[in-house]
């Protein structure tokens, strides 16, 4: 199942995950079928006895016993024939059919729900006003003290949709508009472009595009179309040998369930009769065409090859040199806090190390990142390591190396460095070196936030702000609102704030201060947001999908887990997590919260990079070819590809830095006030939502220069610090203690992805492209990513 998951994040763009480790199986059985006793394995590469590991019609395929179980999905039964792939595919089916459907089923209700909830967001929220123009924040800088968000469970929640749960608003699952992104039909074999369709016209009316950006793409006006045909379309095809001068197609559009049932099949139908077309998924899947058009097949990772290269990934962090231990005088004064009913909210305090109860009236030791724990289990903890247990928030050190390579580290994949979290600026004396030494420009700029002045209904369980206990933390937080960095705002009305006395305030102060009030769209003549709880079709529709999901989830989870000695996966290590302690409906939420965490966060915010990844590459070519030319340099040959190989991808790990800055997945950043805090003359009201949107740190000009709306990888050569002054003002994964914890993971999908695409075929731009980055859950092209792809020679 987690490899599932990595299938589905990777081919989205382009292919049918599920398919995926078939074609190899096929493919491999066409090429290298043999009658010679010692074989390596087909699958996996391992060398392996036939007559001790193969001992049945799997013989011929010459495929090792782990990977035949594979073949057959785990399930025991190998008792095909698999005198040709199609049988042993619908075998296959047939024998799993359970599992698949129910897994087709599953991808099928989430996009629903998605799209729902999309349509929900699109008509609860003026995206328009979501996004002030780049140019009005430029103009009204105030200034006023950082506040620092308190960091709350519920982000999102209240503000988005029930439906997601503790997810942020900004994650989504990935079949865009309905359809499963892992279908294809016959149509789109027709045409001459790749089209990847991220894209429902259903629902474009709800979403407002936005094009803050416009990185590098004054090509893409329409006027300008014909020339970009001419001069990146045929440039690329031009460099090609006139013979394999077409253009491949991937259509990722819908199919009904059934036709999606029989998708495989009725391809390999299909492409005998269009000897002519050539196609990205024909040349995986077709054997006729498949010896001439993979090349070097070691340039396919299958599922087996990417767990290698997970497992090299874990091992190499293990391995890394361990953290040194938090600085003395850090330790000596870090503070306690005293238990009480304010940090019992969700139910007892547990120390994360011993998991016994911390009981209320006794001192807790809180870190910056805000995790308590007994004083006698983090003390010693902290003696040798330097970082939060649960977070992994990095505490200062006394060792000087360390510190100075931390400061020299340009890999932003390691964005849990980030350096300024939210208490850090309140409490740490550190912080003020650390704002001193930043260059002015990053100073002036601390960041952006973007109050939302919604209610929330979660408010009412809210209560006072621990600072306000303890008078010293008081004095600090006071204090550290008046260390002078800039903050802009923009303020979001919301109907109803009329009658609001405390919004009042907050909407009169910020039009006092010049800045931007932007009105929500009128809702229901009820008060506050309550109208989102109605039972209105689309609620009704929505509350049915999640309650199908669940079950579905369930479904999987039971399934998945009676193959637990055959699959040791993530979603076993998930149902296994459950069981710890928990009630049966707890171990059914922690199940159904993961998975959801999973498919949601994992999923398409990677998917998503990899498609603006492609359109940024095909539409600065020069940058297409460097990182092809580091692609074929660094992996060519590498077999598979491994963790030293994809570190060694600097070109490519600063396209997708690019990338993430430009087109950041997750538009924004939601924390939600838990007590009435003041930022800099704005009294923001408890409950109130403070959006930060990470483009507005991402394209400030002050920070990143005044190309900052362009695309121009080179500004990441000597990583985040040196591009944008601030770590904090690159933040594609979030910072601080809920930064992204798939974000290691998401960079090397990212890069095993564009390494195999990359050294296969060269992208240019479609003349259908429509550039029109749509705000939605995720920000992604408003009409889909037509792309021409070529076969490179
Ligand atoms: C390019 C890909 C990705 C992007 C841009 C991205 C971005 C983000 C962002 C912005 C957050 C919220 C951080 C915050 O609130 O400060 C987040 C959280 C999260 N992400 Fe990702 N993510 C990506 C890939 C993944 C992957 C591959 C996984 C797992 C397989 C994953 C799992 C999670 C989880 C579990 C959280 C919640 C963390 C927490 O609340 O403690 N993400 N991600």
């Amino acid at each position: 199942m987690a490899i599932g998951f990595l299938e589905i994040g990777f081919f989205s763009i382009g292919f049918r995950s599920s398919k995926f480790p078939m074609f190899f199986y096929e493919w491999r059985y066409n090429r290298h079928v043999s009658s010679q006793p010692d074989f390596q394995c087909l699958v996996c590469t391992r060398p392996f006895t036939l007559d001790a590991e193969v001992a049945d019609t799997f013989e011929a395929l010459a495929i090792c016993r782990e990977c035949k179980a594979t073949v057959l999905n785990d399930d025991g039964r190998d008792d095909i024939t698999s005198s040709s792939w199609q049988t042993t595919r619908i075998g296959r089916r047939s024998r799993t059919a359970s599992i698949d459907s129910l897994e087709d089923t599953f991808s099928q209700e989430f996009s629903q729900l998605i799209n729902l909830a999309r349509r929900g967001r699109g008509a609860d929220v003026d995206s328009s006003s979501v996004f002030p123009q780049h140019a009005s924040y430029d103009s009204t800088p105030n200034r006023s003290q950082r506040w620092h968000a308190s960091d709350d469970e519920s982000d999102g929640l209240n503000y988005v949709d029930s439906v997601f749960g503790e997810i942020e608003s900004t994650i989504s699952f990935g079949d865009y508009g309905g359809d499963s992104d892992t279908s294809l039909d016959e149509h789109s074999m027709t045409a001459r472009r790749i089209s990847i369709p991220i894209d429902n016209d259903t629902y474009m009316n709800t979403d407002t595009d936005i094009d803050p950006m416009n990185a590098g793409l004054d090509q893409w006006d329409s006027d300008d179309q014909e020339d970009v045909q001419e001069s990146g379309f045929d440039e690329a095809v031009n460099t090609i040998p006139q013979n394999q001068q077409q253009s491949h197609d991937i259509q990722l559009s819908g199919l009904s369930e059934d036709e999606s049932e029989d998708a495989v099949w009725n391809w390999s139908v299909t492409i005998r009769h269009r000897a002519n077309m050539t196609n990205l998924i024909e040349d995986m899947e077709a054997p006729e065409m498949r010896t001439a058009l993979v090349g070097n097949p070691d340039d396919y990772v299958d599922a087996r090859q990417f767990e290698m290269l997970l497992e090299q990934f874990a091992e190499e962090s293990n391995s890394r040199r361990g953290s040194p231990p938090a600085a003395t005088s850090f330790i000596e004064n870090l503070p306690s806090v005293i238990i009480s009913a304010i940090h019992q909210i969700e139910g007892d305090v547990i120390c994360p190390i011993c998991k016994d109860p911390i009981p209320t009236r006794t001192r807790a030791k809180q870190l910056p990142c805000m995790h308590l724990y007994h004083s006698s289990c983090i003390l010693p903890w902290l003696s040798s390591r330097n970082t939060c247990p649960v977070c992994r928030y990095e505490l200062p050190t006394d060792d000087a190396e360390y510190e100075r390579s931390k400061q020299a580290i340009t890999n932003v994949e390691v964005t849990h460095q980030f350096a300024i979290g939210a208490m850090e600026e309140t409490n740490t004396s550190e912080h003020d070196a650390h704002v001193a030494e930043q260059p002015n420009s990053a100073r002036r700029s601390r960041g952006w936030f973007f109050i939302a002045a919604a209610p929330v209904l979660c408010s009412a369980v809210l209560v006072q702000h621990p600072m306000d206990e303890d008078h010293e933390d008081k004095e600090e937080v006071e204090e550290a609102r008046h260390k002078g960095s800039q903050t802009y705002f923009a303020v979001w009305q919301h109907q109803g704030d009329e009658n609001h006395p405390a919004r009042t305030q907050v909407l009169a102060e910020a039009r006092q201060q010049q800045l931007h009030v932007h009105p929500l769209p009128a809702s229901p003549s009820l008060e506050g947001n309550l109208w989102k709880y109605l039972p209105t079709k689309s609620n009704q529709e929505i509350r049915t999908l999640d309650e199908q999901v669940r079950l579905l989830i369930l479904d999987v989870a039971k399934e998945q887990h009676h193959h637990q000695d055959a699959h040791n996966s993530l979603l076993n290590a998930i149902i296994d997590g459950a069981q710890d302690g928990r009630s049966a409906e707890e171990t059914e939420d922690f199940i159904i919260g993961n998975c959801k965490t999973i498919y949601f966060g994992g999923h398409e915010s990677t998917a998503v990079t990899a498609i603006w990844c492609l359109m940024l590459l095909a539409t600065h070519p020069e940058w297409q070819e460097r990182a092809r030319a580091e692609a074929m340099e660094v992996c060519r040959g590498r077999t598979p590809l491994d963790i030293d190989a994809l570190r060694r991808l600097k070109i490519v790990r600063m396209v997708i830095q690019e990338t993430l800055r430009l087109y950041p997945p997750a538009s924004l950043m939601m924390r939600e006030a838990l007590s009435d805090v003041k930022l800099g003359n704005i009294d923001v009201p408890r409950g109130t939502i403070v959006q930060v949107p990470r483009l507005l740190l991402h394209l400030d000009k002050n920070a990143w220069g005044a190309d900052a709306d362009e695309f121009r990888p080179e500004r990441f050569a000597n990583g985040v610090a040196a591009a944008c002054g601030a770590a904090h003002m690159y933040v594609p994964f979030g910072h601080g203690p809920r930064t992204c914890v798939g974000q290691n993971l998401a960079m090397a999908e990212l890069k095993v992805v564009l390494v195999r695409l990359l050294t296969n075929f060269a992208f240019s731009p479609s003349p259908m492209y429509r550039h029109s980055p749509a705000f939605r859950l995720t920000i992604e092209p408003g009409f889909g990513l037509p792309l021409m792809v070529t076969r490179l020679p």
